[in-house]
């Protein structure tokens, strides 16, 4: 699924509810200690908010009606006093939540970055990488502030609210039910303003996600912009998404800040109302001031915590974007992961059998028509055929990286499908044709082919790939730091080291994409040795170009248009002249077999239409061995 479309989609209140409840479920146990420590804190500073509103009363009825000094005491004590434990509970309260949300954020990112690895490249084929970071980005802190509001809102000013409700109803309840005929026209604004900012808060997401992902996309291809001077298209375009999210964003405030001076007017009459009703009363009755003092500090400490709880949705609104974005990445089912009875494989000879195997990308167009060849245990194969013909998707199928539509692939009688994942890979090793470096030294990037090799290992498999020489030359040797992707390195040093990496992973099955572009002379024979002294003894198959490779394999597969439409050693295959293998063969004259592919794709096209209809006595010949 493209995770951009469903952002259309309109968050109705059943799913406001439903993503706030699964979080609060999945999330909730975990921390129920630091829940009844936040709330217990939280209590406490609610119950003293309350607590110094009532102070008024004795305060000003038993000090400055009746004059007694020595309430004076009893009074400023308890007001230090209830000041110490507001301010003890309010650090307490802080921290806990705190704690809490950095948590939560810290467990999602986790548990995004683990779903992340389990999902299949299928999903990474559809998903632009750009703007999948930056949609994490964004939406993980979008759930903190999602949580920052509801758990502290809810805990802090709720509660705060209740202790100071509490207080003015005990102090006087029909004032307090003049103050609450402002709730009903306040509510009503509140559902206005959130429904008008929910549209624009949804296109501010998009925005800024396309923004951040535009920017980043340019980032890295960087050469490209300065090689085709593209730099001013791209100003313009990404000044354009600023902008859009610019007025945006100004519009949010607009809308948003509607609340402002509406419930300040609200809060205005309640005021106005209680001092006009609250004074008319105390001349008819004489009463002493105290309680009517209690009752209007408890009313202004209110409007703050009421005024935030008010804004609550029109933030949660935008955090639920964000949270529900978040879920539709995290309820992706993973497509190759294992079955609930896989086994793990054991490699004892290495045979890779293709049985029959039909697959394609998507339902559209097939990309391999039953393939049937083996790779026998110990022994190189080839793979050669014109460019699209799907020699990288046979690479990519034996490391069960998509599932296939009809057939098996068989490592020594074991169904990869039934296999599991884990056990399947670490009987592989992969070197693609661009190698690609993480970031860490040179020695963790050979130690990613195995976590527990040693440092002799690292070092020998650098000298077995010819490696070691160069690594020594670098600043910090093997502890140098590889710039991103490994740019301070030449394409022919990454080889190597990629190789290296391979090497040290000991595997008994390895999977080759020749590299052919790139390198020089000497930097392709160096990792040419590389290769040879890594495919001893170990079963190949290797998408092969290089003549050398191709002449020196046990078995050549020639790949045409999804088929198999020959196979067998070169010289079997040089012996029938009609081969397409002779035909070849011959085109390329001794040069390199990438000029071969290129005369190929010129002489029968991409697909291989003429060669298709070529002669293929060798045709069929799957299981035969090398
Ligand atoms: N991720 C993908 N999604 C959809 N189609 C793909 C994908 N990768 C490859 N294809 C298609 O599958 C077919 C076979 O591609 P594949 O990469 O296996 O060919 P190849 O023989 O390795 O070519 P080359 O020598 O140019 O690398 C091509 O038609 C290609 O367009």
């Amino acid at each position: 699924m493209s995770i951009g479309k469903a952002k259309k989609k309109k968050i109705d209140p059943s799913e406001a509810t439903r993503i706030i409840r699964r979080m609060m479920s999945e999330n909730l146990r975990e921390y129920k200690q630091n829940y009844i420590v936040a709330v217990a804190a939280s209590l406490v500073v609610g119950a003293s908010n309350g607590v110094l509103a009532y102070l008024m009363k004795p305060m000003i009825d038993k000090i400055f009606y009746e004059q007694q000094l020595g309430w004076v005491w009893i009074i400023c004590g308890a007001i230090l006093g209830v000041f110490i434990l507001r301010g003890l509970s309010g650090y307490i309260q802080a921290v806990e939540l705190a704690k809490i949300g950095n948590n939560l954020v810290a467990r999602y990112q986790k548990r995004m970055f683990n779903h992340l690895m389990k999902l299949g490249l299928n999903f990474y084929n559809d998903t632009r990488s750009g703007h999948l970071a930056a949609q994490i980005n964004q939406n993980v802190s979008g759930i903190r502030d999602l949580l920052n509001m509801t758990i502290s809102s809810i805990a802090r000013d709720m509660i705060s609210l209740v202790g100071l409700i509490g207080t003015m109803f005990y102090m006087d309840p029909v004032l307090s039910a003049v103050v609450f005929l402002i709730g009903p026209p306040l509510i009503l604004a509140v559902a206005y303003i959130s429904r008008r900012i929910r549209s624009v808060t949804r296109e501010v997401v998009h925005l800024n996600s396309h923004l951040l992902g535009a920017m980043q996309e340019s980032v890295q291809g960087i050469a490209i912009v300065k090689a085709f001077t593209m730099e001013d298209q791209l100003r313009a375009k990404i000044g354009k998404l600023i902008g859009q999210a610019e007025g945006r964003s100004n519009k949010i405030a607009k809308v948003s800040e509607r609340i402002t001076p509406i419930s300040e007017i609200l809060a205005g009459f309640a005021v106005a109302g209680v001092l006009a009703y609250g004074g008319y009363r105390a001349l008819l009755t004489q009463q002493p001031p105290g309680a009517m003092f209690a009752f209007i500090t408890a009313l202004l400490l209110a409007y703050d915590p009421a005024r935030r709880l008010a804004r609550l949705q029109v933030g949660l609104e935008r955090s639920l974007v964000n949270a529900r974005m978040i879920y539709e990445i995290l309820d992706i089912e993973p497509k190759q992961s294992d079955r609930t009875d896989a086994v793990p494989l054991h490699v004892e000879k290495g045979e890779i059998r293709f049985e029959d195997v039909h697959f394609s990308y998507s339902d559209v167009a097939p990309v391999l028509h039953g393939v049937n060849f083996v790779a026998a245990a110990g022994k190189t194969t080839a793979i050669i055929g014109a460019s699209g013909a799907g020699k990288s998707t046979l690479i990519a199928l034996v490391q069960r990286f998509y599932d296939l539509e009809k057939g098996r692939i068989l490592i020594d009688g074991q169904d990869i499908a039934g296999v599991t994942n884990q056990s399947l890979r670490q009987s592989i090793a992969y070197v693609s044709q661009q190698p690609y470096l993480f970031e860490g030294t040179i020695a963790d990037n050979i130690r990613y082919g195995r976590p527990d090799a040693t440092m002799e290992e690292i070092v020998a498999a650098a000298e077995l790939a010819h490696a070691h020489e160069f690594i020594l030359q670098q600043p910090e040797g093997y502890d140098t730091p590889v710039g991103e992707n490994g740019v301070t390195l030449s394409g022919g040093q990454r080889q190597r080291l990629s190789i290296a990496r391979a090497i040290v992973r000991n595997a008994p099955i390895l999977l080759l994409d020749e590299a052919t572009s790139a390198l020089d002379n000497e930097s392709e024979k160096r990792v040419q040795q590389a290769l040879d002294s890594i495919m001893q003894g170990r079963t190949t198959i290797v998408i092969a170009h290089r003549l050398s490779t191709i002449v020196n394999a046990d078995h050549i597969v020639v790949m045409e248009a999804g088929r198999v439409v020959e196979e067998g050693r070169h010289e079997t295959l040089i012996a029938d002249p009609n081969s397409i293998y002779t035909r070849f063969h011959k085109l390329q004259g001794g040069a390199d077999w990438q000029v071969v592919d290129d005369l190929i794709v010129d002489e029968i096209g991409e697909t291989g239409e003429k060669a298709s209809k070529a002669p293929t006595k060798q045709r069929g010949k799957a299981g035969s061995k090398a």
